[in-house]
């Protein structure tokens, strides 16, 4: 204790790192028994499969045993990963792998996807559908694009994920496709990012999209309880940054200040991120973070989303609002400080 405050830590502080650090060995320990994720045999289809974390998922998928259905638009890097997809699979004679071009921003996309996956699949519904394909265009809320730009990521963010889930669940729910509450449930996943758990500066376009999937996911965790003869889970990844193409693609337009802040959460791989996920999924997780940082955001917006773990997650979640009384003052002095020395937004990009 004495050591602690010697070194200038407050109290609360040092308290709260500790039982983050020990809730989160703990709940590693704790859900690492039964794999609530089994895919061996199971047909999944990935939206955003083609690039970066998707691409990841969908081989660590086939590494495990899952047949694929990959959809994104570019029908010649779709090829290319359906390639590297087959090649990674556990046991190549028995799975079997296909690719759907789709524009997952067009209006009733999904309703064609899936009745094309249930013909590819002889007319069996896909077992899980991961919802990963996004994008970003981060710039500042005043700029001449933004609104353009807002509408656009709702587009392929929300609306294609929104749309995804619909039908595929209009499939999975439907009477005729009722099993028993103890048959192996269906999994539904969508990929938001740890800015739907804490925003920062230029993300204005794209942050309410992923916050719009996560009232979604929320909503739709509760409706599902109506279909007990239907059994359906449904999770939320929230990657931080992951180094992909659509990380190069997005910074072009990211704010100085926004990659100035960023620089606090280390970027990790889109393989990383994909095992990560799919462990947190094995775990049985809804809120899925991939990172300890993402741990602590995720803790620290609960709401009224269903808990990993309702003991670890609520004493995590007591302790990050103390640690954002020094985030957030940190956080808007390098805002403010940034102001300082560039003057206003608009003069700062003309020269
Ligand atoms: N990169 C990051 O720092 C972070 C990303 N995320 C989220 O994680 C997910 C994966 O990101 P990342 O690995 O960067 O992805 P990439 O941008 O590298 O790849 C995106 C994938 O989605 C597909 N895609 C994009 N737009 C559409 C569309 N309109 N219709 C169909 N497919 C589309 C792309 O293929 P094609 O172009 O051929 O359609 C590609 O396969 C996204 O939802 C993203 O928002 C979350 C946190 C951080
Ligand atoms: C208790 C919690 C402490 C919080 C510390 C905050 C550190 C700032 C993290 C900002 C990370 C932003 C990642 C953006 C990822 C993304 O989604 C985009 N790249 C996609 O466009």
């Amino acid at each position: 204790m004495d050591i602690i405050q010697q070194l200038g830590i407050p109290l609360p502080l040092a308290g709260g790192a500790l039982a983050a650090i020990i809730a989160i060995i703990a709940s590693m320990s704790l859900f690492g028994r039964k794999n609530q994720f089994p895919v061996e045999g199971k047909t999944i289809l990935i939206t955003g499969a083609s690039e970066g974390m998707g691409r990841a998922a969908a081989l660590q998928l086939s590494a495990k045993g899952a047949n694929l259905i990959l959809v994104s638009r570019n029908v010649g890097r779709l090829e290319e990963a359906l390639v590297e997809v087959r090649a990674a699979a556990k046991s190549p004679s028995a799975q079997r792998f296909t690719y759907i071009s789709a524009d997952v921003s067009e209006h009733d996309y999904a309703a064609r996807v899936i009745a094309e996956a249930l013909a590819w699949n002889s007319g069996k519904a896909p077992d899980i559908v991961w919802c990963i394909a996004g994008m970003s265009t981060p710039m500042l809320w005043t700029d001449d694009e933004s609104m353009a730009a807002t509408r656009r990521n709702m587009d392929v963010n929300f609306f294609g994920s929104a749309e995804m889930s619909r039908a595929i669940l209009r499939e999975w729910l439907a009477p005729e496709n009722s099993t028993s509450p103890k048959s192996e449930p269906k999994h539904i996943i969508f990929t938001a990012s740890v800015l739907a758990l804490f925003a920062i500066v230029g993300y204005g376009p794209y942050t309410p999209t992923k916050w719009a999937l996560r009232g979604l996911a929320d909503t739709l965790a509760m409706e599902l309880n109506l279909y007990p003869d239907n059994p359906v889970k449904v999770h939320v990844i929230y990657p931080a940054t992951i180094t992909s193409p659509g990380l190069e693609r997005e910074n072009v337009t990211k704010p100085a200040i926004t990659l100035e802040l960023e620089k606090e959460d280390p970027p990790e791989s889109p393989e990383t991120v994909a095992s990560r996920a799919i462990a947190g999924l094995e775990r049985g997780e809804y809120n899925v973070a991939v990172s300890f940082l993402g741990n602590l955001m995720r803790c620290g917006i609960q709401g009224g989303s269903p808990r990993n773990n309702w003991v670890l997650d609520t004493l995590l979640g007591w302790f990050v609002p103390i640690i954002y009384f020094f985030v957030l003052r940190m956080m808007n002095g390098s805002v403010r400080a940034w102001a300082k020395v560039n003057g206003h937004p608009a003069k700062a990009k003309a020269t």
